[in-house]
């Protein structure tokens, strides 16, 4: 691992136990978590058409926790020099010296081990397997490979954040369909246009310490045409859900296409204005608030209430149907 010459390890410090637990919490990026949590709990109740035992769904969104803390941490360790010379993550944990490299190692080896060991006693084998191919991914070919050296790095090492929805499919089921497939697509490439969003914005920092985000490399036009392709592609993509797939109904048909038309709208604008910030800013928040919104629809697709409700519905529409059409057409 390259660390460059401005980082030192910095002398320890005396904190208190309140501060020890709040940056070990830091260590984790908690705030990217709930999200990942969002889609796997989507992806449960998608799987088992709206009824999940409480029990299990506990356990995967708790291991689902401990493995997205883990790979953090371990990315923490990995960019400890970058993360030293970014304005932006001067003051994360380890860069400032509140936690010691071996001590967040054995930190998110525990996680991890935890995470696997609960995950397939109570769940099974392949979901717990797969959080763990997540931590290989986040830290392997996303830290490792690519961050430093590819434009194309959130592109092939955000599979890493798309696995969530196959963990929980593969809880509940035992097994990965097309629908958990086409779920983990959705995120992947939605990831390209959330990130390049942000990397608009804050492309300084990441230009200061040389790590090749598309926009230090090709400008900011070229990263909104980028984010313009991506959004025009991920939102038939969610449409797949529903026809053909049929692991979703109309009432999340109908969400995906309001939720992708706003997005298509902003990445337009933002197409217009490529080097606006504000603009970008926008669309970056938006595609966290669509991720939460489309994982939702899912959720009130699949529950029962929603079933029999749009059962009842159908019904009436075809009654009322089969009376006013003779009377239409006179027969
Ligand atoms: C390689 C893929 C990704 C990259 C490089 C990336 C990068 C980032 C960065 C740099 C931030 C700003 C965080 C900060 O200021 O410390 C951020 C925010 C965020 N990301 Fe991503 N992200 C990726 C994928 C994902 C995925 C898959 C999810 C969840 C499904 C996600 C959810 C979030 C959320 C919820 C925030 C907002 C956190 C806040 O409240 O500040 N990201 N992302
Ligand atoms: C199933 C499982 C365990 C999945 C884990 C996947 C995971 C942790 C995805 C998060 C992706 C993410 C927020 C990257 C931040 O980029 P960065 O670290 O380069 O951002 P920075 O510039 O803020 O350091």
């Amino acid at each position: 691992m390259q660390t460059s010459p401005t980082w030192q390890s910095p002398t320890p410090h005396h904190d208190s136990f309140w501060q020890v637990c709040r940056s070990y919490w830091q260590l984790t990026k908690p705030r990217i978590i709930p999200l990942l949590l969002i889609e796997t709990a989507a992806s449960m109740l998608v799987a088992a058409q709206g009824t999940v035992e409480p029990l299990l769904l506990l356990v995967t969104l708790l291991t689902g926790a401990l493995a997205a803390a883990s790979a953090q941490s371990i990315n923490c360790i990995y960019d400890r020099d970058i993360d030293f010379d970014m304005e932006r993550t001067r003051h994360r944990p380890i860069p400032s010296g509140r936690i010691q490299l071996r001590d967040a190692l054995i930190f998110a080896v525990v996680l991890a081990a935890t995470a696997f060991a609960l995950q397939t006693l109570v769940a099974n084998v392949l979901s717990a397997t797969l959080e763990m191919v997540g931590i290989a991914v986040y830290v392997g070919v996303y830290t490792h490979w690519l961050k430093r050296s590819s434009t194309q790095n959130i592109v092939i090492g955000g599979a890493a954040g798309a696995i969530p929805p196959l963990v929980g499919w593969a809880a509940v089921t035992g097994e990965l369909s097309w629908a958990a497939w086409l779920f983990f697509a959705i995120v992947f490439i939605w990831t390209p246009p959330h990130f390049w969003a942000l990397a608009l914005v804050i492309q300084d920092d990441y230009a200061k310490v040389g790590v090749p985000m598309l926009p230090v490399v090709v400008g900011d036009e070229a990263t909104a045409k980028q984010i313009w392709a991506y959004t025009l592609l991920l939102v038939p993509i969610t449409l797949l859900m529903t026809v053909p797939l049929h692991a979703t109904g109309w009432v999340y048909g109908a969400i995906a296409l309001y939720l992708g038309w706003i997005f298509l709208r902003k990445a337009w604008d933002l197409l217009q204005t490529p080097s606006d910030r504000d603009q970008a800013k926008s669309l970056f928040k938006y595609s966290i608030l669509y991720m939460m919104a489309l994982s939702a629809g899912m959720v009130i697709d699949s529950l029962p209430v929603t079933r029999a409700a749009i059962t009842a519905l159908s019904q009436q529409v075809y009654e009322f149907a089969s009376v006013l059409m003779p009377l239409l057409t006179g027969a």
